[in-house]
Order: structure tokens, then C-alpha cells, then sequence
């Protein structure tokens, strides 16, 4: 996956369990949208648990409970109280909590899914918290974007370009978007969704669900994992209640 280049953990030890998904990107592009749209196309099939990320509040959480798109206490919420990169890249304690508590309470699962706070083009997760990442950017910040590029750009192994419904009363190009993101992004996949659209996103469901089966003929299936013994520092997830 795309690893930031000073990316000082090394991955999880991924043999049985669920395969970890980050999904990052910018302020209101869509983050929470697309965990909903996903726990909704992947809630009948796939056994899940989410993890959000807000810096004081957990709103993400709670939006993602009213909407009644999974059980709510597999949905925990863990209060960065700093920037949101920081939490996903540089100290995971407290998300790596999060997901071994929903794996020690709900398991075994198939995903875990951790959105990360919004963030600008250079947030990426480490390779110790997510083993899959998608990158969301949303057309209303302009046609240029991709072709910034940025880690999280460049480097996630899904770019999903959102509210394709909007490209028309921005002025976005979605020819150029696309044209911008093939060129930095080295074959690597970019989905346009409109998720106010199809709420169920169903082309990015796709690819996670290629993504999960391939994790699964890797590492086997996921098993019960007891309480974990390794202590990740002294954050501690607040379920979203
Ligand atoms: N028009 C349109 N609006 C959308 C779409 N997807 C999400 N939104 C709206 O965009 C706003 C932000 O969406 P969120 O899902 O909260 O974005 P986010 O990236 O999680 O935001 P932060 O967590 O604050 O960074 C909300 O009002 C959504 O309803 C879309 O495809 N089209």
C-alpha cells in the first residue's frame, strides 16, 4: 500500500485476521458518506467493524449511528486532539486500540474500516494501522487536484474522486481529473462516485470486496483473537454511545 516515505511502523502481523482499510482525504470530501455507503452494500455479507476519527468531538460516530448503517457498537470513535495525520501515520496507539478492541469484542471480523479526521494531500496511512487505503477527494475543490498530486494522491490504492453530481455547477473536468490521476498514480485504480447519488457505492464496494478476498487467500480466514496483551501508549477509544 501506500506507505508514507518516513513511515516508521512496520505492518500488523496479518495472519487471521481482518484486513484494515483506511480511508483518508481532505475536509468534507466525503469520507463518512463513503463509510456509510459501504457499511450499507457490505453490512449483509461481510462481518465489520469502524473506527472514526474526529479531533474533539466524535461526530463521525455519531452521524454513522443515526444513519443505522451498523450495529452501533461496532462503530468506535477516537478523539485525536490533534491533527488528524498524526493519528494514522505517526502515533496509531490509540487507533490500533480501537481496532483490537472491535477485534477482541465482535470477532472474527472481515474489515475494519478506520476513516481518518480530514486532512490535506500529503495524510497517508502507516503500514502499521492500514494495510489498504483509499484516498477521497470530491470535485468541488476543482479540476486541478489530482494533478497536484501529494502521497495520498499518488500513493493510496484506491483514489475515489466524489460528488460527481456537483462537476457541472463548479466547472470541474472529469476528463481532465481523470486524465491527471492516471498520469501520477502508476495503473493504480481511481473511481468517480457520486455516493448523494448511489448510496451504496457500489463500484468502490467492489474493489474492497476484491481486496478482502484476496487478503483472506493470503493471510487465511480471520479467527477469535483473545484480549491483546501489547499496550499502545495510554489512549483509549470512547465507544460512540
Ligand atoms: N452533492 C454531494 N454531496 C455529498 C456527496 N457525498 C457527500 N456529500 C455531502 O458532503 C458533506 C460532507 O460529507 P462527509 O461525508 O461528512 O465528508 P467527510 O470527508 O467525512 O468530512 P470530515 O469528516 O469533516 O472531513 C455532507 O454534507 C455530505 O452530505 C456527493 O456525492 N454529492
Amino acid at each position: 500500500m501506500g506507505a508514507h516515505h518516513d513511515d516508521v511502523h512496520d505492518p500488523a502481523e496479518p495472519h487471521g485476521r481482518a484486513l484494515r482499510l483506511g480511508i483518508g482525504g481532505p475536509v468534507g470530501s466525503g469520507k463518512t458518506a463513503l463509510v456509510a455507503a459501504l457499511c450499507r452494500s457490505l453490512g449483509p455479507t461481510l462481518r465489520l467493524g469502524v473506527v472514526t476519527n474526529d479531533i474533539y468531538t466524535t461526530e463521525d460516530a455519531d452521524f454513522l449511528r443515526r444513519a443505522g448503517v451498523v450495529d452501533p457498537g461496532r462503530i468506535l470513535a477516537v478523539q485525536t486532539g490533534c491533527c488528524p495525520h498524526t493519528a494514522i501515520r505517526d502515533d496509531i496507539a490509540a487507533n490500533l486500540d480501537a481496532v483490537e478492541t472491535l477485534e477482541e469484542r465482535f470477532g472474527p471480523l472481515d474489515l475494519v474500516i478506520v476513516e481518518s479526521g480530514g486532512d490535506n494531500l500529503t495524510a497517508t496511512f502507516s503500514r502499521g494501522l492500514a494495510d489498504r487505503q483509499i484516498f477521497v477527494l470530491d470535485v468541488s475543490g476543482g479540476d486541478k487536484v489530482p494533478r497536484k498530486g501529494g502521497p495520498g494522491v499518488t500513493s493510496a490504492d484506491l483514489l475515489v474522486v466524489n460528488k460527481t453530481d456537483l462537476a457541472p455547477m463548479v466547472g470541474a473536468d472529469l476528463t481532465v481529473m481523470s486524465r491527471d490521476a492516471a498520469a501520477v498514480r502508476d495503473g493504480k485504480p481511481v473511481l468517480f462516485t457520486s455516493i448523494r447519488e448511489d448510496r451504496s457505492a457500489h463500484t468502490v464496494a467492489e474493489w474492497v470486496v476484491t481486496m478482502v478476498e484476496a487478503w483472506r487467500r493470503e493471510h487465511g480466514e480471520p479467527h477469535h483473537h483473545a484480549a491483546h496483551s501489547t499496550s499502545h501508549g495510554n489512549a483509549s477509544p470512547a465507544a460512540a454511545t
